[in-house]
């Protein structure tokens, strides 16, 4: 569905943010797209919706490079940016004036996630706090039903039942013609919901992986004694090495996101071979 070949893309000629980054994305999946602050999260998902442009190489959505900004390409594609700038109107006058650029909008569904985020259908916008205001807008990017969502931090603001109905919704919206991409520093937040991790550092994608790849590859755990193990990553706890080895026996694991993203942020070389050789860029 999403393409990115070569991408070559800098705000200053003397710092390349990206270098020749690939990537494809899928429907029917969430992607968690990770990074450290600066290494260009933001900008890769302005580059896909068409908001920034590459230097050299391409971002195609459905064979159509998103840098044309085809209506045929807007109407199917919804990016709510990390801050979130809203007009002096109602949310059914909002809607009134921009529901139509998107054809499969879903009147209905806006306000049932109006009223599972609890937010007031009449009051205005700009009198709403922050954390509202970010609501309103992720339940009206919800319901315009696009194949391509694109959410950008998009659990900052929100309190903790906010942050429990969020990742309901979303998990409720995706479908097989879908594919959503959340860029986030929150990873507990939405571990349970990603299920392709991408991590963004040095230029490039350096892990593009689904979590059923990864815990078949890894394993994730605490250890009193590593000897004989393929130790990948590890960090000291009062209970023994938290770690990441190789996992050679076929165990069962769950992931710990933030464990992975200090791995593949801090030496992530031995951890990068071991995921080589099913480091899908189909
Ligand atoms: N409009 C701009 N003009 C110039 N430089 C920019 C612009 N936007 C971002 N940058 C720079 O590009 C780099 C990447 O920024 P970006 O916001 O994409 O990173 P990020 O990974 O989303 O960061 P964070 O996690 O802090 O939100 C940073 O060094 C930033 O200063």
């Amino acid at each position: 569905m999403i393409q990115i070949t070569n991408l070559n893309f800098c705000y200053d000629s003397k710092k390349p943010l990206f270098k020749n980054l690939n990537l494809s994305l899928k429907a029917g999946h969430i992607y968690g797209l990770l990074g450290k602050n600066g290494a260009g999260k933001s900008t890769l998902l302005k580059n896909i919706a068409g908001l920034a442009f590459p230097q050299s190489g391409k971002c195609l959505i459905n064979g159509t490079e998103s840098s044309k900004r085809l209506v045929s390409t807007l109407q199917n594609l919804y990016f709510i940016a990390e801050e979130v700038y809203v007009p002096a109107l109602t949310p059914g006058q909002f809607l009134e004036r921009t529901a139509s650029f998107y054809p499969a909008f879903s009147i209905t569904d806006f306000y049932s996630y109006l009223k599972i985020l609890d937010i007031d259908p009449d009051l205005l916008m700009t009198k709403m706090s922050y954390g509202q205001q970010k609501k309103l807008i992720i339940a009206f990017g919800l319901a315009t039903n696009t194949g391509v969502l694109i959410l950008d931090e998009p659990t900052n603001g929100l309190d903790i039942p906010s942050k429990v109905q969020f990742r309901k919704l979303i998990a409720s919206v995706l479908n097989e013609e879908r594919c959503i991409i959340i860029s986030t520093h929150q990873v507990r937040d939405l571990d349970s919901l990603i299920d392709t991790i991408l991590i963004l550092d040095d230029h490039r994608i350096v892990i593009e992986n689904t979590v059923d790849e990864l815990t078949d590859k890894l394993f994730f755990g605490v250890f009193k004694d590593l000897t004989g193990m393929n130790v990948l990553y590890e960090e000291d706890t009062l209970m023994g090495k938290y770690a990441i080895v190789q996992n050679t026996a076929g165990k069962y694991g769950k992931m710990d996101l933030e464990l992975l993203f200090n791995a593949t942020t801090t030496n992530s070389s031995k951890l990068l071979n071991v995921l080589k050789p099913t480091t899908n860029h189909a």
